[in-house]
């Protein structure tokens, strides 16, 4: 029998593409530019299941992919897919959650304890030969222990930053949802806030929101201006849920202290971003998932979404959940 044809962009590690080519045809893309564009229309008119990481799918791609069933993410975000048009399309969305939200909260967290303390700028000051005699007081940094987390998007992930923010660091917890997050106030003792509160009480702002249209944006330049002078900002989110140009402001006028960045609105970040140059931030690749045992967990996830799919079974991670109807005999059909 003819082996379906599956896409693979950009990451998925290597030993779980060894095991998708003893099933499928597997075609592999790390990115597309104008030298594969052609390439990759001829490849998407075959395809039959796409596996990778932010591969914008819209309209305009699944009406070149005739034959395409399914797209799995290997990430839990997935604002890099138009569900409503995949529906439309009859195209099913997948993505990892479960196996990474540990991982991120480590980072952000890292990247908070890294901004607070100034370690990347403290690190390169030393290794550039400049510490011949004891730190001034214009190197120190800020205790995080004891102080305010004001967490927006108190999610899986962000419920687990709370987690190291209250039993590692006896910090005082504040979020602020749509909806209220009873489990949260109960173990880490968060309080709910109103978004202005939160902002204005906070001495470290942790935006953990998936990217959507209603957190597009979500801070800008209001935002910077209710926020101490002392605050640090950390975004583990996406990029485009903050205003670049009203953070870089921020920065640069002091209205804030700091701010800890994993996420850009354009990544690869371009180098000459004025983010890259301001010494009052910490700066990060998108690492929040990326360690060795994550990324092999994300991978093999999304080849089971993938291959569960492709089989006419009903993937453990759907999004569109409305692709399939239960029969009576508790069987999932499209
Ligand atoms: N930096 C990195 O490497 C990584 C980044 N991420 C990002 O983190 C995001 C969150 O992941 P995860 O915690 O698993 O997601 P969850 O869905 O578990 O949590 C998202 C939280 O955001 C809240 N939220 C959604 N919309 C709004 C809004 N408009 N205003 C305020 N709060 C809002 C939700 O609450 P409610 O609906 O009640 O508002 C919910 O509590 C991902 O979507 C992804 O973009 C994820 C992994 C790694
Ligand atoms: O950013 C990573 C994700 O899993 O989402």
């Amino acid at each position: 029998m003819k082996k379906a044809k599956v896409m693979v962009y950009n990451r998925v590690s290597g030993e779980v593409q060894e095991k998708l080519k003893t099933r499928y045809n597997v075609v592999n893309y790390q990115h597309i530019d104008p030298l594969n564009h052609e390439l990759f229309l001829a490849d998407l008119k075959d395809t039959e299941g796409i596996i990778g990481l932010e591969l914008p799918v819209t309209e305009k791609l699944l009406q070149q992919a005739p034959l395409l069933k399914i797209v799995c993410n290997v990430s839990t975000g997935y604002n890099n897919l138009d569900i409503e048009a995949m529906t439309k399309y009859s195209v099913m969305a997948t993505n990892t959650p479960g196996v990474l939200e540990e991982t991120t909260a480590d980072a952000v967290f890292g990247i908070l304890l890294a901004t607070a303390r100034r370690i990347p700028e403290l690190h390169n000051y030393l290794r550039s030969g400049g510490w011949k005699q004891y730190l001034t007081h214009d190197q120190f940094g800020v205790n995080v222990h004891h102080k305010t987390i004001g967490i927006i998007g108190m999610g899986t992930i962000g419920s687990l930053i709370a987690k190291r923010a209250h039993g590692g660091f006896n910090m005082n917890v504040l979020y602020h949802n749509r909806t209220r997050n009873e489990d949260a106030e109960k173990k880490y003792n968060a309080t709910y806030c109103e978004m202005n509160t939160l902002l204005t009480k906070a001495d470290f702002i942790c935006l953990m929101t998936p990217l959507t249209p209603s957190t597009k944006n979500l801070i800008g330049k209001r935002e910077f201006d209710l926020m101490k002078s002392s605050a640090i900002f950390i975004n583990g989110s996406r990029g485009a849920t903050v205003d670049e140009t009203a953070l870089i402001e921020a920065l640069k006028q002091k209205k804030i202290r700091a701010a800890g960045l994993d996420v850009y609105r354009q990544e690869p970040v371009n180098h000459d971003n004025e983010l890259l140059q301001l010494t009052n931030v910490v700066t990060t690749p998108h690492i929040g998932s990326s360690t060795y045992e994550t990324e092999l967990a994300m991978s093999r996830l999304a080849a089971q979404n993938l291959i569960e799919g492709l089989s006419g079974k009903k993937p453990a991670n759907l999004i569109n959940k409305e692709l399939f109807i239960q029969t009576e005999g508790n069987e999932y059909e499209i």
